[in-house]
């Protein structure tokens, strides 16, 4: 399915998508950039914890299922959770890229109301890249990765260093993200050039 909205759609002469040579191998379990990620994090009770992997090409296939803590309407799941799911599976295409991105925008269409507990299968890819600007699709599924889609999105990630996260973070958490060791590992996963 193209973008419906002409901005998210990747200019002429755009890259096409390019794999990190050092790319996780397609299947391998991406983990989370940051254990308090509201999208995968394990350290937020009532956050996503969707758990990505690495597909074919630049793609990634993830899983999230609904919790009560995710309701909108009763026993339904709350649209902007389920926008930060696909923000979250497309924001997983970085590790695969080797480039820290950023959402700009993040599109989204909702096709089907998603109940409670229910896993959502989610896949996304890049679709372009042009400089800093990177172009992606993302679905998510009910019953199973062919199944119907329950929602879409199409997004513009624009790439960003580190800095961008030390200039903007709340001190408290940059600093004690800088003194992980385990997260400054995660952070230079992102980077070719740290
Ligand atoms: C060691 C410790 C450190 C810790 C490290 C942690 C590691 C973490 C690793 C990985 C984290 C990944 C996290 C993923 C989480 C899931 C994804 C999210 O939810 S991200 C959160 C939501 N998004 C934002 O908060 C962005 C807020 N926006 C901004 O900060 C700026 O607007 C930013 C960086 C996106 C762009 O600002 P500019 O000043 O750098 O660049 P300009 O010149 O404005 O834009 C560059 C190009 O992009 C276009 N652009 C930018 N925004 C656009 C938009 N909304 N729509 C269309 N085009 C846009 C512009 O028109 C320009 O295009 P032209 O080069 O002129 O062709």
């Amino acid at each position: 399915m193209s973008p419906r909205n002409e901005t998210l759609r990747p200019p002429e002469g755009a890259a096409a998508p390019r794999r990190h040579p050092d790319a996780p191998a397609p299947g391998e379990l991406l983990g989370s950039h940051y254990d308090e990620c509201f999208g995968c994090g394990g350290g937020q009770d009532h956050g996503l914890h969707l758990a990505a992997r690495a597909g074919e090409g630049v793609s990634v296939t993830a899983e999230f299922t609904v919790k009560k803590a995710h309701q909108g309407a009763p026993g339904l799941a709350h649209g902007g959770v389920l926008a930060t799911a696909l923000d979250e599976t497309l924001g997983a295409l970085s590790w695969l890229l080797r480039t820290i991105a950023v959402t700009g925008r993040l599109e989204t269409d909702f096709l089907r109301p998603v109940p409670v507990d229910t896993k959502l299968y989610l896949d996304a890819h890049v679709t372009g890249v042009d400089g800093r600007k990177i172009y992606s699709t993302a679905t998510g599924r009910l019953g199973g990765p062919d199944g119907d889609i329950a929602v879409r999105a199409d997004a513009l990630f624009i790439e960003v260093k580190v800095d961008h996260f030390i200039a903007h973070g709340r001190d408290t958490e940059i600093k004690a993200a800088m003194a992980d060791p385990d997260q400054v590992r995660r952070a230079r996963a992102f980077e070719v050039n740290p």
